[in-house]
């Protein structure tokens, strides 16, 4: 279930007097999602994706959709916001912000191999150099501050040994963020929650002889400034898991950060901090999961994602001895 609030044909032939778009041939809700209401829309003139924010404001949005028209106007395939007749990236419908992106080709590839890996890390190092000259500022609203913030109201939940490692990773995080080693690692606009189920890939391209095309990337809606480190590091604990056990492919692990050093290799600061960042990645999603299995929000609509997927992974991240290393680029 996401779509949360219905559109009539009248008001979308109301909303679509906004835009430059053609006449509607096709309107209808997308099944999948849990944030907001999403809408496949097929005028004379292309396809798109209409999207009701629920909880992000007018105030919070443009951020969002100013980044993907700067992405999508570097040629990174992500979803171009259309401008209405005013010029807005959105409008208000039954009170709420609304926009309309252009719909990306495929589909999400949950198995993925070294070959969806290796076009991933591509494409995200494209999307981090791309990034360099967005003239607007917004932090990574799910870092350091948000985890010190939510720990301690998850805590009262947790076993002992679950409140032990939350509360040393944590205090070896503040260190880490503090260090000049830290503030020296390249930074820029990220996605922050690049997961499998965030990435489209289209058919196979005749052209090129690819097997695997990538169609974008999409749900921009965690995006902020951080290190770019911090975006590699959730992308990878996510594409290249072994999802029972958390377990990093090294394979998989190998193709993503040499796809993505082929665009930019990294600085021997990212080296050193591969292993520290992998656990930051972890401990986002591990704080972010806790809070959303203990704290549910009212009239939640799914099942929260099991937090200890991102527990296991931050205790594998910590055996050392079991992380590939990160391939040299020359
Ligand atoms: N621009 C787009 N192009 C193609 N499909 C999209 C696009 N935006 C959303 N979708 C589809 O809609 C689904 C829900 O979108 P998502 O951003 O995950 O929703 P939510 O923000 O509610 O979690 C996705 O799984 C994808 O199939
Ligand atoms: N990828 C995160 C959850 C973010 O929600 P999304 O459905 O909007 O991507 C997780 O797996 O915890």
């Amino acid at each position: 279930m996401a779509v949360f609030t219905a559109v009539t044909e009248h008001e979308l032939a109301q909303w679509m007097r906004h835009y430059d778009l053609g006449d509607v041939v096709d309107f209808r809700g997308i099944a999948s999602g849990i944030e907001n209401s999403n809408f496949f829309l097929t005028t004379t003139r292309g396809e798109y994706v209409l999207t009701i924010f629920e909880k992000l404001t007018s105030a919070q949005l443009p951020f969002y959709l100013d980044l993907m028209r700067h992405l999508a106007s570097h040629r990174v395939p992500v979803p171009d916001p259309i401008p209405r007749d005013d010029g807005a990236l959105f409008g208000m419908l039954h009170g709420k912000p609304t926009a309309i992106v252009t719909k990306l080709e495929g589909a999400a590839q949950l198995a993925p191999t070294t070959e969806h890996c290796a076009e991933v890390g591509h494409m995200l190092a494209r999307m981090h150099l791309a990034g360099r000259d967005f003239p607007h500022h917004q932090p990574n609203l799910r870092s350091l501050p948000w985890w010190q913030e939510t720990v301690p109201s998850v805590l009262p939940f947790l076993s002992e040994a679950e409140r032990e490692l939350l509360s040393s990773e944590l205090a070896h995080q503040h260190a880490f963020f503090g260090s000049s080693d830290y503030a020296a690692l390249p930074e820029g606009p990220c996605h922050c929650d690049l997961f499998r189920d965030n990435v489209l890939f289209a058919h196979a391209d005749p052209a090129t002889g690819h097997e695997v095309r990538l169609g974008g990337f999409f749900d921009f809606y965690f995006a902020g400034c951080d290190k770019w480190l911090f975006d590699v590091a959730v992308t990878v604990n996510d594409w290249c898991s072994d999802l029972a056990t958390g377990h990093l492919d090294a394979a998989r692990v190998e193709a993503l950060l040499r796809a993505y050093q082929t665009v930019r290799p990294f600085t021997q600061e990212e080296r050193r901090h591969w292993s520290d960042m992998l656990r930051a990645g972890a401990y986002r999603f591990w704080v972010s999961r806790l809070y959303d299995f203990h704290m549910p929000r009212a009239a939640e609509m799914l099942k929260p994602h099991d937090p200890t997927h991102f527990e296991r992974i931050l205790r594998e991240r910590l055996n050392g001895s079991a992380l590939p290393g990160v391939p040299t680029c020359n």
